[in-house]
């Protein structure tokens, strides 16, 4: 083994969060949720639908006040900024959407230098309005994200792989040091899904970034991630490194218990049944 974790433990957590409760009135979406993120880790959410995952991501970008507990992310407590400081911290943290949130009547290349708007203070309107590095800069992640010859094209031309691959080159032009993705995957079919996974680790791995993700797919998780955090009614229930970790512990996250392969497989198919019905409707 290398160095390299002795270098990561050397510095500051990317994310802290401490006791961090949110209640929407009566609901109690997160209980007293502790995480920490150390610098380049790929940290994959998992738990039922409503345990808590999208509420989590949202706390990190301030996208919702907290209850009570402290959201540290990237040295700032997240709480206690707003305005021009709020907008400063998201520019460093990229979101990737369950359905891709892209502008389907402009081109490919204008959807991904809308990733820019921030540093640019303002809205553009057309390719011409955007200055030449960015735009060699967006041609440039959308070489890395395989769709260089789609620049010019409508964005609701694309499958949707493409489409989460261009939601993916977006979120590069913010130059972000993190990566929240929500359910990135949950509208794909199961080999686009293994593609946009595979391009996020390897864009991650190479540029240093520190990725947070929610997920259904247990396999998926498994393969992917470097450390699972399941939550189960808003409390974490498990926190540890994929390294060793069988598909039935994770399961246990869902409250099943497997005693037979045959069983797993028949929970796993039936989450994944329950994850497709909730992404129809919603
Ligand atoms: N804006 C809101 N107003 C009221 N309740 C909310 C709101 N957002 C989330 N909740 C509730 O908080 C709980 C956690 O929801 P959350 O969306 O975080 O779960 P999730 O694990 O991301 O679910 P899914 O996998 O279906 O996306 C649920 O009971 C949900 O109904």
């Amino acid at each position: 083994m290398s160095t390299e974790p002795e270098k990561v433990m050397n510095k500051a957590s990317v994310i802290e969060v401490a006791g961090l409760t949110k209640e929407f009135g009566r609901t109690v979406a997160l209980h007293d949720v502790a995480l920490r993120v150390e610098p380049g880790e790929i940290v994959v959410l998992l738990g039922l639908s409503g345990s808590g995952k999208s509420t989590l991501l949202r706390q990190l970008v301030g996208l919702e006040t907290t209850t009570s507990g402290s959201v540290r992310v990237l040295g700032e407590e997240v709480s206690s900024l707003g305005g021009r400081r709020l907008r400063a911290l998201r520019s460093r943290i990229g979101f990737v959407f369950q359905q891709f949130e892209l502008v389907p009547s402009l081109t490919v290349l204008e959807n991904v230098l809308t990733g820019a708007l921030a540093e640019l203070h303002g809205p553009r309107l057309g390719l011409w309005a955007y200055p030449k590095r960015l735009k060699l800069a967006a041609l440039g992640h959308l070489d890395r994200v395989g769709l260089l010859d789609r620049a010019y094209q409508r964005a609701d031309t694309l499958s949707g792989g493409q489409q989460q691959r261009v939601a993916i080159a977006r979120a590069l032009m913010q130059n972000p040091q993190i990566l929240l993705a929500d359910e990135p995957v949950a509208s794909l079919d199961p080999e686009s899904s293994d593609q946009v996974m595979s391009l996020i680790r390897e864009i991650a791995m190479e540029a240093g970034l520190t990725v947070v993700c929610s997920l259904h797919q247990v396999d998926l998780a498994l393969s992917w991630a470097d450390r699972i955090v399941g939550l189960r009614h808003g409390e974490v229930v498990l926190d540890t490194s994929v390294e060793g970790l069988s598909k039935a512990q994770v399961m246990e996250v869902y409250g099943r218990v497997a005693t037979s392969t045959s069983e797993l497989e028949a929970i796993t198919v039936e989450l994944a049944e329950s994850a497709q019905q909730q992404t129809v409707v919603s």
